[in-house]
């Protein structure tokens, strides 16, 4: 069954079959091309899944480690002494932004399955209709199924963000398909477009779990300036606390002013340790006291955040594979995620992003933020199915609950559910 009936129940050919009063396209489709299939690799791991959020507690003051001394290349075979700082040392100043923007959790909160389906719901409200009226704008323009019919379809899907690679092969395949299932009303046609649609996505075969390992699970966070990374850590960090892990974070983006700021403000607020360096200094030094120290203290997870420049790719590409040498010497199959955080509002802008950013280090997953601020979310589509890299996080929200495990169905529903 594919993912489309899976959702939505009835098959789009019984429904069709109800529907034969109905006759309102005309088929001119003798002279098309034959169907390409689509491309389905499968690359399951063998992988645990994370459970939901649980109660959280407040006002905590977690220890804060600074990395004072700096890190040089050769320090890689070189153990380094970590100097603690007192948290009275630390810089009291805490970006405005994120102590405004940022709702404090009041009352302990466990999300039931339906108020996960809500907040998808909610925020995919401004894709699907964005979507929506575009689709239905472009049907009812159109009075018979044609080779016009295709190409306005192929260019309407291009402009809802679906991206050009997966809107061509979802031409090609409708070409067939439409024909096929003896689609004749507007309604029917249009049925046919959406199965094909959640059908292909559903049949990614990408594990969207996020990767969780004993003793100690170390996620890497990659990703520009401005994109959600800080704050999917702290939601992230929030939420493992609350199934009762011990959580450190590292703060590797040492070169941003005020990157460090934002990270303590959510360790303290998700009450989290957290390993700070130096503003310049060498991000690896932060990366190495934070696996000393997550190992030597038992921590279940560690959580880094780096510096995103991805206008300096050599530089960026160097500074990941001296993280990942630091991590692998103590702990060979970590880092176990290394997540692309994208911002859904950028569209088209967010698949250029990964494609940089696989070719300097491999990716495991992404975090799709702002997903509620967005009417471009079905970059989704285009993400699992022309990069092969499974979205793992979907941010909904600026507040500390606002993180979930992407849920293809919920996705889906969420995005179509109106259309049909
Ligand atoms: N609406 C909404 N806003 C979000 C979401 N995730 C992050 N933001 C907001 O996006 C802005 C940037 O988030 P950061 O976490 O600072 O981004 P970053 O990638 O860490 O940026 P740098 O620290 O500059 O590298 C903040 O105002 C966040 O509140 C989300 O899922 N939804």
């Amino acid at each position: 069954m594919g993912l489309f009936d899976k959702i939505f129940g009835k098959k789009i050919e019984e429904q069709i079959e109800d529907n034969q009063t109905a006759d309102i396209f005309k088929f001119d489709l003798a002279d098309l091309d034959a169907v390409a299939e689509a491309d389905s690799d499968i690359q399951a791991d063998e992988l645990v899944s994370v459970a939901t959020e649980t109660p959280v507690e407040e006002d905590q003051q977690p220890p804060i480690t600074v990395v004072s001394e700096p890190f040089v290349d050769a320090a890689i075979d070189m153990p380094i002494e970590p100097v603690e700082i007192p948290i009275e040392a630390l810089p009291e100043s805490i970006p405005e932004s994120i102590s405004e923007s940022t709702p404090e959790v009041t009352t302990p909160v466990v999300e039931t399955p339906q108020e996960i389906e809500d907040k998808y719901e909610k925020s995919l409200k401004k894709t699907s209709k964005s979507f929506g009226a575009r689709f239905n704008a472009f049907l009812s323009n159109f009075r018979s199924v044609d080779e016009a019919f295709f190409e306005e379809l192929e260019d309407t899907l291009i402009m809802s963000d679906v991206g050009v690679d997966v809107a061509t092969q979802l031409t090609d395949d409708l070409r067939h398909e439409v024909k096929l299932q003896n689609a004749k009303s507007q309604d029917d046609v249009k049925r046919v477009i959406i199965e094909k649609m959640v059908d292909n996505f559903g049949e990614s075969g990408l594990e969207t779990s996020l990767i969780i390992r004993e003793p100690l699970t170390v996620m890497l966070f990659v990703g520009v300036n401005g994109v959600g990374k800080t704050t999917t850590i702290g939601k992230l960090a929030n939420r493992f606390k609350n199934e009762g892990k011990k959580v450190l974070l590292a703060a590797a983006d040492t070169f941003r002013a005020g990157a460090t700021d934002q990270l303590v403000e959510w360790s303290r607020r998700s009450g989290v340790d957290i390993v700070i360096g130096k503003e310049k200094s060498d991000p690896a030094s932060v990366v190495f006291d934070a696996v000393k120290r997550a190992q030597a203290e038992q921590f279940d997870v560690l959580l880094i955040d780096t510096a995103g420049r991805l206008q300096n790719k050599d530089n960026l590409m160097k500074e990941l594979e001296k993280m990942g040498k630091i991590i692998k010497r103590e702990l060979p199959d970590a880092p176990h995620e290394t997540l692309l955080a994208l911002d859904a509002t950028t569209g088209q802008n967010a698949i250029s992003q990964a494609k940089e950013f696989s070719k300097v280090t491999p990716l495991t997953g992404i975090v799709l933020t702002k997903l509620d601020g967005s009417a471009k979310g079905g970059i989704i589509l285009t993400i699992q199915q022309i990069l092969k890299i499974p979205v793992k996080l979907v941010g909904l929200g600026e507040g500390l609950t606002d993180l979930e495990n992407f849920d293809e169905a919920l996705f889906v529903k969420g995005l179509f559910q109106d259309l049909l």
